[in-house]
């Protein structure tokens, strides 16, 4: 689904990171650790086509990146759901047509049913009419998954999804994306939070990747 050979980054300087080789699996769920800096947001870019590796071979979906054209990459992007680490939205519009945003841009109306439904998972189904400014941390949050998984990815990508949530909150989101992978979506979620990682225990067969040194593990066995 998405395949690293070999990859390397930099932006200009000293690699970031080298050698990379992994495979994420469908359905696999991993969170992506390691120290401020390493370069998690970086990998999740590479991940959704935003950044080319310097070195090396990355296959997002059998496409080989550099050989992609940009309406590849727009077509392999639609595969793919991220939640950023600053999760923006355009605070004129109410969540519902945030949420809907990326089915709108694609010239495709949201069915309402499923918009529904889908705040409702989310559990943002009485603040569907409120702007985003009115949102808590942990609603925007929550906001910011619905929006990714809108398209139904098969890839969903979450940067430090729960970094300023409190421990409650970051056990809700999680569940999000246990119930997600357990629908058969491929995670991958960064995280700083060995509490989170902790808590999936049991729950689906995660594994944890560790961005330290310019490299990546697969650290420890699956939890
Ligand atoms: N566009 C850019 N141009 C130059 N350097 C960059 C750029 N984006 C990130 N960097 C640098 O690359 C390094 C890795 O950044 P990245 O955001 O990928 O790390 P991270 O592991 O996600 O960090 P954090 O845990 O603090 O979010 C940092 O030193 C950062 O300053």
């Amino acid at each position: 689904m998405i395949g690293f050979e070999n990859v390397g980054y930099s932006y200009g300087g000293a690699e970031l990171f080298s050698g990379v080789s992994l495979t994420l699996a469908p359905g696999s769920f991993h969170f992506l650790t390691g120290p401020s800096g390493a370069g998690k947001t970086t990998f999740l870019k590479l991940c959704y086509g935003e950044l080319v590796p310097t070195t090396g071979r990355l296959t997002l979906f059998d496409g080989e990146v550099r050989s992609m054209s940009r309406n590849d990459v727009a077509m392999v992007r639609r595969r793919i759901g991220v939640v950023h680490q600053d999760c923006q939205f355009l605070d004129h519009l109410p969540v519902a047509a945030n949420v809907a945003l990326p089915l709108t841009v694609c010239g495709r109306e949201a069915d309402v049913a499923n918009l529904q439904d889908l705040l409702t998972w989310v559990g943002l189904r009485p603040h569907a009419d409120a702007l985003p400014p009115s949102l808590s941390g942990g609603e925007r949050q929550r906001a910011a998954v619905a929006r990714a998984v809108i398209m139904s990815p098969e890839v969903i990508l979450a940067d430090e999804p729960t970094g300023n949530l409190d421990a409650e909150m970051s056990m809700r989101l999680l569940k999000l994306f246990i119930e997600l992978n357990r629908m058969g979506k491929t995670i991958v979620l960064a995280t700083h939070d060995m509490n989170l990682i902790r808590a999936t225990k049991g729950q689906v067969p995660a594994r944890v990747l560790r961005l330290q040194n310019r490299k990546l593990q697969l650290a420890g066995a699956d939890l």
